[in-house]
């Protein structure tokens, strides 16, 4: 394949593959063999594209994301970003779980502010403590950078979660479900900030979810990921909504049902197995 040419799974509107997953499979060892979670997966990704991810529980989506946050080694392929090989992970690429993974007994501050200074130690205390603030207030939390996750609602502990990733300003934000444990209005109104919070920075974004709205409201491309094993890319949707993207407007748009229901068509039709 030519540098040139479009890799399989490139949007035609991304100028560049700026993430490149090549032939990307994924097996891990069993009492009774091989396990092939994911197989052959090629996807290009544009820099500032916004990509959500779906498919049944355990097909190998978090496997695919780990490939990428360098949290585990294709067997065989290989990831890269702006051309260069992923073999480990790396501040400009940070991952957002559905756990949120923070320290209990430090305040949503330290909590972040830990994250920043471990990787960049050098920083003056005031340019991290700037930061940190500025982060914090970014995703609402201005008045309660002071409480510990255990005095937070769910929706709190992961807006920490989500300062803590970008504080350090990634390339790339990886999330894993990351709105999984929240209620419904909670999970509209952290969908609002993180989209905004994205346009504002141009960041990729790769993202696992359940929520084919969730997915419609938020990607430019939804990757619908086949049954494993040896799993792979059944079918790339273009959500063609401009943004800023108006919610009510959205569900206006004939266009959603469709999309809406190709997807669904995909997940319960057999496509996906
Ligand atoms: N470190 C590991 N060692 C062995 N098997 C693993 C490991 N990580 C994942 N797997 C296996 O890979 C398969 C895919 O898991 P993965 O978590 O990627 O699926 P998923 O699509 O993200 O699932 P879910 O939607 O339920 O979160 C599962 O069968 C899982 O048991």
């Amino acid at each position: 394949m030519t540098a040139t040419a479009p890799l399989p799974g490139r949007s035609k509107n991304t100028k560049q593959d700026f993430i490149s997953f090549q032939k990307v499979t994924k097996t891990y060892p069993t009492r009774t063999g091989l396990n092939v979670v994911i197989k052959d997966i090629d996807l290009a990704v544009g820099q500032g594209e916004f990509i959500c991810i779906i498919g049944h529980s355990g097909c190998g989506k978090s496997t695919l994301l780990n490939t990428l946050s360098g949290f585990a080694m294709p067997t065989e392929g290989q990831v890269t970003m702006n051309g260069k090989l992923i073999t480990k992970p790396g501040p400009e690429r940070m991952v957002v779980f559905q756990n949120y993974s923070l320290m209990p007994w430090m305040t949503a501050y330290e909590n972040v502010y830990f994250g920043l200074d471990s990787v960049h130690p050098n920083k003056s205390k005031s340019e991290k403590d700037r930061i940190v603030r500025d982060t914090l207030t970014m995703v609402g939390l201005g008045e309660a950078m002071e409480k510990t996750p255990p005095q937070l609602s769910g929706g709190m502990r992961q807006r920490v979660a989500i300062a803590r990733a970008f504080c350090l300003r990634p390339e790339v934000l990886i999330l894993d479900e990351p709105f999984g444990a929240l209620d419904a209005i909670t999970k509209e109104e952290m969908q609002e900030e993180v989209s905004e919070i994205v346009r504002e920075f141009g960041c990729t974004v790769l993202m696992v979810t359940h929520d084919i709205d969730e997915c419609l409201f938020l990607a430019d491309r939804l990757v619908m990921m086949t049954e494993g094993p040896s799993a792979g890319i059944g079918e790339i949707l273009e959500i063609p909504f401009e943004r800023p993207r108006d919610r009510e407007q959205m569900l206006e748009d004939p266009r959603y049902y469709d999309l809406r229901n190709r997807a669904l068509e995909f997940l319960y039709s057999g496509n996906a197995h």
